[in-house]
């Protein structure tokens, strides 16, 4: 069999690639493509843990061993810092979370004649994945999820529902969007569906905007031993494991600072790790993300700033105050900010990135302002799925 044949890497979007270009749905290196479109499978193709897998939009990757997970996510960074011309000075070990500890994910539901269907959609259309089993959430959120197809199956309607569920301290946050419910007892339900699951927060969206039906304690998560007030819907790293290896990455590298700017901070998940001795500005565009980090942050040495970084980013006379930057931007990337950090007199930079394309083209302007790229680590927390995260650190002069 020739060696053109054999699988030797996964596309972005999961499928194999052999040696001469072809692309093969389900190869994983090692696999051989035959001739007749057949796939032999290598020693690292793997029976997939799921009785969901190839249909549901949750993983594209169960059937990769871990050492082809882990080079999937490595590869899918490097080759962006490769494609760019970047030079990395230290790659660091692939991060990657292991099954069952995603604390956060958004599910669907839509009630149907004989009940309702409750999971992630297929790959390539709207259609929901009637969940039996999921092998990525956290178990209190897996356990949850009968409870809630019962829930929609009684009370949905003929729309489907948005569910997003978090695991705060106080137990699951539940935020629904899109279910009407019509009537005192539906309501009542509701409410007795939280109290009888111990919700931590029950918060629904019936098109007028989010309504908290149910939270007998503040929601909070935990920031650097610190509880932060959670907003219904707030953002979080998306496993436990996944922020400690990006929070050590962080503090190991300008944790030294004096002065740090946070910026796309969200409830500050890096500025308390950062903040004393540093002193830290948290710069977040979601009001409710900036309030509950202000609130928090009263008696340390940091300061939270309400601003859209897109349409106002930070100017190089306000970021020359700052020693270091940290930024971790959503997927679009911060192109206008790191343009505006490329200016300044800022030498020590910190980009913490959800998406290795737009974070490759913010930083070749890093790059053309003298800056050298000295330590990468590509993480996975999103497992058997094809998004990759990455930290990296940038240094000049
Ligand atoms: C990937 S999250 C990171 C949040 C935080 N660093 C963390 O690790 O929890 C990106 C954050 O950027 C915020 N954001 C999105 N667009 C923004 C903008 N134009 N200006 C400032 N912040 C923005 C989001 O609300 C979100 O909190």
């Amino acid at each position: 069999m020739s060696e053109n044949f054999q699988i030797i890497r996964i596309a972005a979007r999961g499928d194999g690639v052999t040696a001469d270009g072809q692309h093969a749905a389900g190869g994983v290196p090692g696999d051989v493509l035959r001739p007749d479109g057949a796939l032999e499978h290598g020693p690292h193709h793997i029976a997939p843990v799921c009785q969901h897998f190839e249909q549901c939009g949750g993983c594209q990757l169960q059937h990769a061993d871990e050492d082809v997970l882990r080079q999937f996510v490595t590869e899918r960074v490097t080759f962006q810092a490769e494609k760019h011309g970047f030079s990395i000075g230290e790659l660091l070990p692939t991060h990657l979370s292991p099954p069952k500890t995603r604390r956060r994910a958004t599910l669907h539901a839509l009630r149907t004649a004989r009940g309702a269907a409750l999971g992630f959609r297929e790959g390539s259309s709207h259609k929901i994945v009637d969940l039996k089993e999921c092998h990525i959430l956290r178990p209190e959120l897996a356990e949850l999820l009968p409870k809630l197809r019962q829930f929609v199956a009684q009370h949905g309607g003929k729309r489907p529902v948005d569910i997003d569920l978090t695991v705060a301290h106080q137990g699951v946050d539940c935020r629904i969007k899109h279910l009407e419910l019509e009537g005192l007892e539906a309501t009542e339900a509701a409410l007795e569906f939280a109290q009888s699951n111990g919700l931590a927060r029950l918060t629904l969206d019936q098109g007028y905007g989010a309504e908290t039906q149910w939270e007998p304690q503040p929601v909070t998560i935990t920031l650097s031993g610190r509880p932060v007030g959670m907003p219904p819907g707030g953002f979080l790293q998306a496993t436990q494991d996944g922020e400690d290896a990006l929070v050590a990455d962080s503090k190991a590298w300008i944790g030294d600072a004096v002065s740090v700017a946070d910026l796309f901070s969200g409830l500050g998940t890096f500025a308390f790790a950062l903040a004393n001795p540093a002193k830290v500005l948290a710069v977040e565009a979601a009001r409710d993300a900036h309030l509950a980090c202000k609130a928090t942050s009263a008696g340390l040495p940091m300061a939270a700033m309400h601003r859209d970084l897109f349409r106002n980013p930070l100017q190089p006379d306000e970021l020359n105050r700052f020693e270091a930057v940290l930024l971790d931007p959503p997927r679009a990337g911060a192109k206008e900010q790191v343009a505006q950090i490329a200016a300044s007199s800022v030498n020590r930079v910190v980009y913490i990135s959800c998406n290795p394309v737009s974070w490759a083209r913010d930083c070749t302007k890093l790059i053309e302002a003298g800056f050298s790229l000295k330590k990468l680590r590509p993480v996975g927390q999103f497992r058997w799925s094809t998004h990759v995260e990455l930290a990296s650190y940038w240094t000049r002069g």
